[in-house]
């Protein structure tokens, strides 16, 4: 399977395997014999049952996590829409090869691989206000780093990303697929004042009004960056090979937004992992109809809050996996 424009990516997705209904099944059937009251693991009986038809397996276990963390530079930085300046984007990727990021810790605790792609960070993206942030060469170049970054092997997969400047592309994609005010999109990002975010609001209504009228990956190409494309990238192939996917904070779920919208259920085997304190985020996991797991305040990216959830997955599908029923432990049913 490859993909050399955006409408064969598109064909991909609309060709994408469905989760294995049978080992679903099986599971619920399984999760009703076991030593508990009905439905007292509350939504840890939702997500075993969830991995289980993705994974087509009724008793699975999380064994090899992979997290992904890609890396972008922006030409909009150039507007000042970040609280950092832009060569953090590449210091950082030198920082996540060392280990000394937040994501290295949080991928080592919950014994997930990680890599880390940086995309052509000495050629930022174009300033979305003057023209596409990226051609369709460009963005299906990115895409593919995506798909191509993907371990199959790997049986639960977070993405993540670093790209100063990246909160203002995101809240563009949303504002772009969702309508509604640049006000309602924008957030602080690293931290910016209140001058900062009124200049987010209107550099991200610039590039919307500029950018009007496309689909939903020319959405991405158009006001997105390399690094959310191949995120984008990677959920879709975590998709053709029935991997599930934690979705991290506010760019991560933009980017796979256009997804959803280029292709609906595109994000069917995808979770929310956690609510980020980025002010959007919670009208765009709602647009999606995705509920996120935990909602600890966290706001910095990199994959940390879809990391962190992945002892809580592991968790679900440990009792759903382990846990014995009531005739093999010779308790009595309710
Ligand atoms: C040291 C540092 C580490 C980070 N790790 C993730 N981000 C996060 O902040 C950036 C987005 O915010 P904005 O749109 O305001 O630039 C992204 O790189 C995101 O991953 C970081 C930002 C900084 C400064
Ligand atoms: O939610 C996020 O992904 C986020 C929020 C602020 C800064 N960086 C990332």
């Amino acid at each position: 399977m490859s993909f050399s424009t955006l409408s064969e990516f598109a064909d991909l997705l609309a060709h994408a395997p469905a989760p294995d209904y049978s080992a679903r099944e099986q599971a619920q059937s399984r999760n009703a014999q076991l030593t508990k009251p009905a439905g007292s693991l509350g939504r840890l009986e939702e997500i075993a049952l969830w991995y289980a038809g993705w994974r087509g397996d009724a008793r699975p276990r999380v064994a090899a996590p992979q997290a992904i963390i890609f890396a972008g530079n922006h030409g909009i930085t150039a507007k000042g829409v970040s609280a950092f300046p832009p060569e953090v984007t590449v210091q950082m990727v030198a920082n996540f090869e060392h280990g000394g990021a937040a994501i290295n810790q949080l991928s080592r605790t919950a014994g997930a691989s990680m890599s880390v792609h940086a995309i052509d960070l000495d050629r930022p993206t174009v300033d979305f206000t003057q023209g596409a942030a990226m051609d369709e060469a460009d963005c299906v170049a990115a895409l593919t780093v995506g798909w191509n970054a993907v371990d199959p092997t790997a049986d639960l997969l977070v993405v993540g990303e670093m790209g100063i400047g990246n909160t203002t592309s995101a809240a563009a994609i949303a504002n772009a697929l969702y309508g509604g005010a640049a006000a309602a999109w924008v957030g602080r990002g690293t931290g910016v004042s209140d001058a900062g975010l009124k200049l987010k609001e209107d550099v991200v209504a610039a590039g919307v009004a500029r950018h009007a009228g496309k689909d939903a990956l020319g959405i991405l190409a158009a006001l997105g960056g390399r690094e959310l494309a191949a995120m984008a990238g990677a959920i879709a192939r975590a998709r053709a090979l029935r991997i599930p996917v934690i979705l991290d904070g506010f760019i991560c779920t933009a980017a796979a937004a256009t997804l959803e919208h280029a292709c609906a259920g595109a994000l069917d085997h995808c979770i929310a992992g956690h609510q980020s304190d980025e002010a959007a985020h919670g009208r765009l996991l709602a647009a999606l109809g995705k509920e996120p797991l935990v909602s600890l305040g966290l706001r910095l990216g990199e994959g940390s809050g879809a990391a962190l959830v992945i002892p809580l997955i592991r968790a679900a599908l440990e009792c759903h996996s382990g846990m014995a029923t009531f005739a093999e432990a010779g308790v009595a049913a309710g």
